[in-house]
């Protein structure tokens, strides 16, 4: 895959951790009225996973449209809703990369077939 220039993927993993850290210090900062992150979390978990399934929403019909720009704003709001979510129930990315990582060399495929077997 190519990647914006001078973008690796430590770059791309600092990103993420960065904006956890963000949104985990206006979870705590409890301010609505200046932060997005704190009011969504304000409104609870349900409209916050709401939220993530209309963008993951948006994310499915952006990718069927003709405009590669709109996958990417939309793919950007999916990981940081989820980033949300995943903060409001107390989730490190780390515990869900850890769990890519138990992953990393089964092939789906496989995966599947050892479930219904
Ligand atoms: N990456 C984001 C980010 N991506 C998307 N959004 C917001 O997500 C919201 C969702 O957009 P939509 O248009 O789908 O929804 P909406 O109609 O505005 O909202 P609803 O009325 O449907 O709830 C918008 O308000 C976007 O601005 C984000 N808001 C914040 N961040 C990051 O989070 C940090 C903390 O933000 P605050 O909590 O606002 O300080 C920021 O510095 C950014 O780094």
């Amino acid at each position: 895959m190519t990647l914006p220039w001078g973008f690796g993927h430590a770059a791309a993993m600092d990103t993420l951790l960065r904006l956890e850290h963000t949104i985990a210090a206006r979870l705590a900062s409890g301010e609505p009225g200046s932060s997005y992150v704190a009011q969504l979390h304000a409104r609870g978990l349900p409209v916050i996973a709401r939220k993530l399934g209309e963008e993951a929403v948006e994310a499915i019909v952006a990718a069927l449209g003709p405009e590669r720009g709109d996958l990417v704003g939309e793919a950007a709001d999916v990981l940081f809703h989820l980033l949300v979510l995943l903060a409001a129930k107390d989730v490190p990315l780390a515990e869900v990369l850890a769990e890519l990582d138990r992953r990393e060399g089964t092939s789906g495929l496989d995966e599947k077939a050892s479930r219904s077997a």
